[in-house]
């Protein structure tokens, strides 16, 4: 039986960053994967998903000078881009594993399962371990409805071999607005499907209304309260029924109705792992066993969300740990971004907690997009609702637009650090830039007053 100091199963982001910390403080590691190297963001997820966005993003603000007398006529052949997805997305996986080889950490191929609170069990080896890290994320839900076996998940979706003319889309989450704002924008219709009454929920509602008119202006079809029943094949593609009697005639169907965490046949009950439908639920250093083993990433049941840059955070604080920091986890602000066409961003304090607690909150909507209509290339709807506290202190911002996810990093910084608005009229920044209009209107907003900052 072989020993090493730290065992990973999975090798996401979750998991490869402790891996190369740990490795490169002396420790003996290994890394445990069923799948690709890298795990979703790298092979399934984010990636493949901005690359693909590319063309969609340069198309759609191209279309802001639509009346200025620029027309945009770019065609894209989707079976070459994706070749050209496959080229650099499907490397991947091999540089990491020439680059944990270069490194000195192992990689065993397999699925692993807990056989105590030291063993893993992988196929007929068995590995012992001092700290045993699981990062084995989510994967996506699945309907059990009939012709489920037509749809089709985000994996399938961001390896499609041919654009389809219509794409039905089931739920009206994260994944749903931003795979119909992407191949809208390639000439695509769509239809959503969402049974609930609300898409994206945790983004701003008034952004997600914005959002939703705007792909509707597009062409986008949205069903509320209707929930899928059956896909059925017909002459030409696929009929989706609803339980009320909705029919949608289409060519490809994506069940994007959420993710789920994988805790299924990894033997946590051999180490007294407990979970939720969340995922491993896990005390305030990240241990789900309360001593050796942690969990990292999606798996975890947290309130935080469940990202990327999350996982990467919790990766280098559990490496942390392992090499003797015994401070609990202090997670700063967190951005999340909604990659449509256009995009929107969230950091913080929601507008619905603001509006619903005026006491502690207050909120100012800069529409930066009019304000500044050059700088943000004619991107005239684009807004920012930025929260302060009763210090004047930025708590939290929602932001509307192509520019979203850059401006939304300036005010994770602000929000994180809280700056005040001297500190920001201190700053020289670039002119003429997304951020330094914003910035300008923040100045007068982030005056501290008498009251005590939180
Ligand atoms: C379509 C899509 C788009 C996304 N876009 C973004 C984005 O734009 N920005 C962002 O921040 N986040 C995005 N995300 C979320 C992001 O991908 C995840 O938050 C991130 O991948 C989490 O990392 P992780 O390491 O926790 O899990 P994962 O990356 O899912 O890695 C878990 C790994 O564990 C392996 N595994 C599972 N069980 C076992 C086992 N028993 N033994 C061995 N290996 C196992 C899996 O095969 C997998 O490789 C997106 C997700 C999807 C699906
Ligand atoms: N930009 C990003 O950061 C990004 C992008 C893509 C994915 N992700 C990851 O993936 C997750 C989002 O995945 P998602 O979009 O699948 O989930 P989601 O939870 O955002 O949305 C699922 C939607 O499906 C609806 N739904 C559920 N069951 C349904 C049914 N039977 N019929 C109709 N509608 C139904 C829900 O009401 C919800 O609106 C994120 O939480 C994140 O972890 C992140």
């Amino acid at each position: 039986m072989i020993q090493y100091d730290v065992a990973f199963i999975g090798s996401g982001h979750a998991n490869w960053h402790a891996a190369v910390a740990l490795k490169q403080a002396g420790k003996s590691v290994v890394i445990i994967e069923k799948d690709l190297l890298g795990g979703t963001c790298t092979n399934y997820g984010c990636d493949a998903k901005i690359l693909l966005d590319g063309p969609a993003e340069l198309i759609t603000r191209m279309n802001h000078y639509a009346n200025a007398g620029v027309t945009a006529t770019t065609t894209v052949d989707w079976p070459a881009f994706m070749a050209y997805k496959h080229q650099v997305i499907d490397a991947l996986p091999n540089q990491m594993a020439q680059a944990f080889d270069q490194l000195g950490i192992d990689v065993i191929q397999g699925s692993g399962i807990l056989m105590g609170d030291h063993l893993i069990q992988v196929g007929k080896q068995v590995i012992s371990a001092t700290n045993i890290v699981i990062g084995t994320g989510q994967r996506s839900k699945r309907l059990a409805i009939v012709g489920k076996e037509f749809m089709h998940d985000s994996r399938e979706f961001l390896n499609l071999p041919e654009l389809p003319s219509h794409v039905t889309f089931i739920g009206a989450g994260i994944i749903t607005l931003e795979f119909a704002s992407l191949v809208m924008a390639l000439g695509s219709q769509v239809t959503i499907i969402e049974h609930g009454d609300q898409a994206a929920r945790g983004f701003d509602a008034q952004h997600v209304g914005k959002l939703i008119t705007q792909m509707e202006a597009n062409g986008a079809t949205f069903h509320f309260g209707e929930t899928a029943l059956a896909v059925d094949v017909t002459t030409d593609g696929y009929q989706v029924t609803t339980t009320s009697g909705l029919s949608v005639a289409t060519q490809y169907v994506v069940d994007a109705t959420g993710r789920e965490p994988n805790v299924t046949n990894l033997g946590l009950e051999n180490a007294g792992i407990h979970t939720n439908q969340f995922g491993i639920e896990v005390d305030d250093h990240l241990r789900a066993n309360g001593a050796n083993i942690y969990a990292s990433g999606d798996v975890i049941a947290k309130l935080q969300p469940k990202l990327t840059p999350t996982a990467t955070f919790e990766s280098n604080y559990i490496a942390g740990q392992i090499l003797g920091a015994t401070a609990p986890i202090d997670y700063p602000a967190i951005p999340s971004v909604l990659f449509a066409l256009p995009r929107l961003a969230q950091v913080g304090v929601t507008t619905a907690t603001a509006a619903a607690d005026p006491q502690r909150y207050h909120t100012q909507t800069i529409p930066f997009g009019q304000l500044f209509a050059f700088e943000y290339q004619n991107d005239t709807t684009a807004e920012v609702t930025a929260v302060m506290n009763t210090a004047n202190q930025l708590v939290g911002a929602a932001v509307y637009g192509m520019d979203a996810p850059d401006i939304i990093n300036v005010l994770t910084l602000i929000t994180d650090q809280h700056l005040t608005g001297s500190d920001l009229q201190r700053l020289i920044l670039a002119f003429p830039t997304a951020t330094q209009g914003i910035i300008d209107t923040l100045v007068p907003l982030l005056q501290p007053t008498a009251t005590t900052a939180e």
